[in-house]
């Protein structure tokens, strides 16, 4: 597996590259006595921020669905020092969010921070997406917040007591993300939560911030966001392995450390006074544009498609059940009413030209 705590060799200028694992900007124990829930903790960059959390002294509860991978973050987290509890949970269920915070509250008390970190996310058009696969990302990764947030607030109101909420989300909340209309409607809704939740729970002490990473590999990216990087990576037309940095305005990738470093920072106090905020730690990806536009590539074509071939129903996937309706046809065999043909090139349309930078958005 590569190594998610390191840059590639680098001939390219570009940011400077961080300090090395187990450095912090904050004092040592800053978190000593407090409880940090992260949701997706067991994984990738949820990982790294329990466990920047974790060397500043804070007991973790980490909370997924999947009780092997927790267990094994579990066993990692707890060797940077502090305690860690692995709650399953599947954050979509109200009644499993209930059930981690009564786990969280027997093994340490309320947690006093929530990172939402937990979400689902896969390329494809937006034309393809069956409701099914529109709930799987929007009801994990913006419902999902939702419920966990309410959990975390109720019990706080109720005990009186302040804490801080971290939210993580993409910067094509603020741009729309083309091939991730689940996701970037998603992440648009949560961090509407984060700036709406900061005035309706500022008075009762609770801090709401959202944090945006940028392209950050890890070694648990789900094949799907993962073939998304190795698409733009070129790997099919043997571009060097370090294009994937030279495509980022720091010419460099982020490290998920880096992530977990602003984290701890906004939670700490050092930063009460920031809140509704979303911070993005990304090297400026997101605010790219060019002296000159760059060609359109359609979604489609960007999947490896042919961009203009009619709609023909969502294909079926592989191995798994029929979906209900036009979903059901199989994807050689045009059903419902006709589609309009194919449309000519519309990147001649004023503003059609856009970078979308959407590499670790
Ligand atoms: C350049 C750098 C990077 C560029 C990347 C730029 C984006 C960065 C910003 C954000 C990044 C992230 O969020 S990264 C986080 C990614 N992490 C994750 O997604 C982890 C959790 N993921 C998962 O559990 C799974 O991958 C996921 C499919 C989402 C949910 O699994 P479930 O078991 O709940 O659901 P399933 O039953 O498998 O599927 C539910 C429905 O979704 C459909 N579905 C599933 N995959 C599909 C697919 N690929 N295309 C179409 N449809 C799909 C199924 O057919 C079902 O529809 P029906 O049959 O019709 O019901
Ligand atoms: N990686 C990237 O390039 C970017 C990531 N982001 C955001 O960063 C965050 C972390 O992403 P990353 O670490 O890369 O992704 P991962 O796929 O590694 O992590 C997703 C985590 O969410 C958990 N999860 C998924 N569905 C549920 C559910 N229904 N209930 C509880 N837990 C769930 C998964 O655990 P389990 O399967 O055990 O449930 C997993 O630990 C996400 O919010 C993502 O949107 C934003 C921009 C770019």
């Amino acid at each position: 597996m590569a190594d998610d705590n390191a840059l590639p060799g680098r001939a390219l200028p570009g940011l400077p590259g961080p300090p090395p694992p187990g450095a912090s900007a904050l004092p040592p124990g800053t978190y000593d006595g407090t409880v940090v829930l992260v949701t997706g903790g067991g994984t990738g960059l949820g990982k790294a921020i329990a466990a920047e959390f974790a060397r500043l002294g804070a007991d973790l509860v980490i909370a997924s669905r999947k009780e092997d991978r927790l267990k094994a973050a579990r066993d990692e987290l707890t060797a940077l020092g502090g305690r860690v509890t692995a709650a399953i949970c599947d954050i979509r269920d109200p009644d499993r969010v209930a059930e981690v915070f009564d786990a969280a509250g027997e093994a340490y008390g309320l947690p006093d921070v929530l990172v939402n970190n937990a979400a689902a996310n896969f390329p494809v058009p937006a034309e393809d997406m069956s409701p099914g696969a529109w709930s799987a990302v929007v009801d994990t990764t913006l419902t999902g917040t939702f419920l966990m947030t309410r959990e975390f607030g109720r019990r706080h109101l109720a005990a009186g007591t302040p804490g801080s909420i971290i939210d993580v989300g993409a910067s094509y909340a603020w741009t729309g993300g083309p091939g991730f209309a689940h996701s970037a409607a998603a992440k648009a809704g949560v961090k509407s939560l984060v700036e709406t939740l900061a005035v309706e729970w500022g008075p009762y002490g609770i801090q709401v911030n959202g944090l945006v990473p940028g392209l950050m590999p890890h070694g648990d990216m789900t094949a799907e966001i993962r073939g998304n990087l190795d698409r733009a990576r070129g790997v099919h037309d043997q571009r060097p392995a370090d294009d994937m940095a030279a495509r980022q305005p720091a010419l460099r990738v982020g490290l998920p450390r880096e992530l977990g470093w602003a984290a701890t920072f906004l939670a700490s106090p050092y930063a009460r006074f920031i809140t509704g905020h979303t911070l993005v730690v990304d090297g400026a990806n997101w605010q790219r544009r060019g002296v000159v536009s760059p060609p359109v590539t359609t979604v489609r074509e960007q999947l490896g498609r042919d961009p203009f071939e009619p709609f023909k129903g969502c294909p079926r996937r592989e191995g798994r059940g029929s979906p209900a309706g036009a979903e059901e046809a199989p994807a050689d065999s045009p059903v419902g009413p006709a589609r309009p043909k194919a449309r000519p090139n519309r990147s001649a349309e004023p503003g059609a030209a856009r970078d979308s930078g959407a590499d670790g958005q």
